[in-house]
């Protein structure tokens, strides 16, 4: 009997589509786009044969990418043969891969490491001046405290020096914030680091319009610095005794100087009158310590001159606030005048000492036209020593609170009255540091009862 072999053709077959004489003997897969092609007819068999001779693509998950797959397939002739597929492209991805990683750990680990070192140095640059910014922006913070080597970073190893003055050197730097601040290195003070620490705690919590900002302090215990806001304008003093050919401020200036002056230390005694004054800058006093009652003038360091007297004079009343009031006075004084209280270089022997001098010239007017050309300005610079004489006085209570320095310094000028005269200090009051050389001192008569204001109560 004849045989005949039959091909059907279809993606949704059924039994029943097979007729009950035949036998399946063969069953394959065909591409898919080949069979396409054909739609729902059935492809001639010549076709089928090619596309069976052709084979087909495998479609398989990458779980069995390193596998090597065997798909049968028949010929015309019925003969099987095998289609032996290698995934190649999976083992070419494999081999990239294992190269690509290698190369990665061994030539860019170091350049991803160094990526990372040059980030995070970045970003914790950027945390710090933030840090900086956002300390200086919210007054509420203690100051930053810097390492002797941040300190020599900040002022480029010492390079710019602005002054000296009675605590130490002071020395121009600039934060990574890109701020500018004045760095001043304080020379050895016995104090130990608790000391310093809540000193600088306090000064640190002081924020007026009128007062230095504290930014910073380092302390290492050989090596103390304090980092303040940096003054544009630089120091007063070069204002007060300019030399020829310098544009000398105004009275109108140097009063509206005088008046935040007078504003500032009038914040400090309103919220820290418990301070110990002892000289003239404000919380460092407290940083250099006295057992005594007499504080020697190698330990109350500060600027001669300035100094109140009972800071090293005895029995001229206790240490108080006041001592600020006397150094304000001289300073006063000196803005008014635009010159320096003492100066042995005066043209006449009589105005060596400017606030003696100056006294005996209130009542004529001839000799004060001479610092001051412009009536107003005269007005201006006469009030301004009155309050200073005030404030000079010997006995601290005679002096005006720093409240009443400002209600004086903004009042009329018709509510002020002339102070006692300034004497110079009798030579042979006691002093009780052997060191100490006083040329000359102001004192108004401590037994005389100073005329006080009926305007202003002190
Ligand atoms: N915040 C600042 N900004 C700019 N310059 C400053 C600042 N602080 C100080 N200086 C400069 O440094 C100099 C010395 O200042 P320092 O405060 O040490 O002494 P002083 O006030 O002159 O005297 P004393 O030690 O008696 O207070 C000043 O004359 C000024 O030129």
């Amino acid at each position: 009997m004849k045989a005949y072999s039959y091909a059907l053709y279809g993606s949704d077959l059924l039994i029943r589509d097979i007729e009950d004489s035949c036998n399946i003997t063969m069953i394959t897969l065909l591409s898919s786009q080949e069979v396409d092609r054909y739609k729902r007819v059935s492809p001639p068999y010549t076709d089928l044969h090619n596309m069976m001779a052709e084979g087909f693509n495998l479609l398989y998950s990458e779980s069995y990418s390193s596998e090597i797959f065997q798909i049968y397939a028949i010929t015309d002739d019925m003969h099987l043969f095998a289609l032996r597929l290698v995934p190649v492209a999976v083992l070419n991805l494999f081999f990239f891969l294992v190269h690509f990683l290698a190369a990665k750990f061994i030539l860019g680990a170091p350049c991803v490491l160094i990526l990372l070192i040059l980030k995070w140095m970045r970003r914790h640059q950027a945390a710090d001046a933030n840090i900086e910014e956002f300390l200086l922006a919210h007054n509420n913070f203690l100051p930053i405290r810097y390492s002797y080597s941040d300190i020599k970073k900040i002022t480029k190893n010492f390079k710019c020096k602005l002054g000296e003055g009675g605590y130490g050197s002071v020395y121009r730097g600039i934060l990574r914030s890109g701020n500018e601040v004045a760095v001043k290195i304080l020379n050895k003070s016995k104090s130990n680091g608790q000391d310093f620490i809540s000193e600088v705690a306090t000064i640190g919590r002081i924020h007026h319009i009128n007062v230095v900002q504290l930014v910073g302090f380092c302390f290492n215990y050989s090596k103390q610095a304090l980092v303040y806001d940096f003054m544009l304008n630089g120091s007063l003093d070069k204002h007060i005794s300019y030399k020829d050919g310098d544009d000398p401020l105004n009275s109108k200036k140097m009063y509206e100087i005088s008046l935040g002056i007078a504003r500032g230390i009038e914040y400090l005694h309103r919220g820290y009158q418990s301070f110990t004054p002892k000289v003239s800058d404000f919380g460092l006093a407290r940083l250099y310590p006295t057992d005594r009652n007499i504080v020697s003038l190698t330990a109350a360091r500060g600027t001669l001159g300035y100094m109140a007297p009972e800071l090293f004079y005895k029995d001229i009343g206790g240490i108080s606030y006041k001592a600020y009031v006397y150094s304000f006075g001289m300073l006063l004084m000196e803005m008014a005048g635009r010159r320096r209280n003492l100066n042995a270089h005066a043209e006449r022997s009589s105005q060596i000492y400017f606030p003696l001098w100056v006294y005996d010239q209130l009542g004529k007017e001839k000799e004060l036209e001479r610092v001051d050309a412009i009536e107003e300005e005269r007005e201006t610079t006469r009030k301004m020593i009155i309050i200073a004489l005030w404030c000079i006085q010997l006995s601290p209570n005679d002096r005006p609170s720093m409240r009443k320095v400002l209600d004086m310094l903004e009042g009329d000028m018709d509510r002020l009255q002339l102070p006692p005269k300034p004497l110079l200090y009798p030579m042979e009051a006691s002093v009780d540091d052997a060191d100490a050389e006083i040329e000359l001192e102001t004192v108004s008569s401590s037994l005389s009862t100073p005329i006080v204001s009926s305007g202003y109560q002190f």
